[in-house]
């Protein structure tokens, strides 16, 4: 789907940037049963930059991420992608969510999930094939291809629904808990993939994660919701330099700062303040 309204106006925020989020609120239901999940959330996102958010349970990060995927529709507020105010799915945006065992059809091969995407375009046969193999190869799934999705580990399985999401060749990829079904050591390898097929494919990143210390470690900003209904608690800018390593960055003194930081946010203690 390629739904945008046409731009009547230059999209607000910050010139050039990728995601604008002007002044969105989101009620779910009306009257007695109406839940107010985001209230007045405004907030820009620059070309190529990995935003991480951050918030209590319940805040309403999987409202915000489904608004931005233009799945969800904001009460009030607009968010503009590349310039464009949406009424839809943005062109150039993929999305992956946390249940790779619902996102992958088990009947096709890993090859044939990855190039689902594809399947409606005028993509030749050849070029679709090196499409999937490039993606399957930046996953570190080269030579899988022939497998079905339910031969392969959790985390392999995660790695092929990002090769799914790679394959459409984004600009914005935004993902939701991508990784909080795998075990830890997996989750570190991932995290780590994810850092270098941002640089690879030349992507913005949204990631919504439960889990402070991966929102510190991956991002260039942390953007902390307050408690529902959601606002904007606190954009952090993490200065950890462009290349993350899983032990040295986590020693990182600005590392252990922020990561308290952040946390004492999503706990509401006032000395983050
Ligand atoms: N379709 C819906 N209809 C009504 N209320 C909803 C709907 N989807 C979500 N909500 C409510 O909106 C609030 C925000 O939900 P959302 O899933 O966006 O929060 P979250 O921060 O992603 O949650 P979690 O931390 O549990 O992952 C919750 O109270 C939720 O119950």
């Amino acid at each position: 789907m390629t739904n945008t309204q046409p731009v009547t106006t230059a999209a607000p925020g910050v010139p050039g940037a990728t995601v604008v989020v002007d002044h969105v609120s989101h009620v779910y239901g009306s009257g007695d049963t109406a839940h107010h999940a985001i209230a007045d959330l405004s907030f820009s996102v620059m070309p190529r930059e990995f935003v991480s958010i951050v918030g209590p349970s319940g805040a309403g990060k999987t409202t915000l991420l489904r608004t931005l995927a233009g799945l969800l529709t904001p009460t009030e507020g607009a968010v503009w992608v590349e310039g464009k105010r949406i009424a839809g799915v943005p062109p150039g945006m993929a999305m992956v969510f946390q249940d790779y065992s619902r996102s992958l059809l088990p009947w096709l091969t890993v090859e044939r999930n990855v190039a689902f995407p594809l399947g409606g375009s005028d993509v030749p046969k050849a070029e679709r094939q090196r499409i999937v193999d490039e993606a399957l190869d930046a996953v570190g799934l080269a030579g899988r291809g022939r497998r079905y999705p339910w031969q392969l580990s959790g985390g392999m399985q995660q790695r092929v629904a990002i090769a799914r999401a790679l394959a459409s060749r984004p600009r914005l990829l935004l993902m939701d808990e991508p990784f909080a079904s795998v075990d830890a050591q997996t989750r570190e390898g991932l995290e780590d993939l994810v850092l270098r097929i941002r640089d690879h494919y030349d992507m913005t990143i949204l990631f919504v994660t439960h889990d402070i210390d991966e929102s510190v470690y991956l991002a260039d900003r942390v953007l902390v919701l307050s408690r529902p209904p959601a606002t904007l608690a606190e954009d952090i800018a993490v200065d950890l330099g462009p290349s993350r390593d899983q032990i040295t960055t986590r020693e990182d003194p600005e590392f252990i700062h922020l990561r308290g930081h952040v946390a004492r946010l999503i706990h509401g203690d006032d000395r983050a303040r």
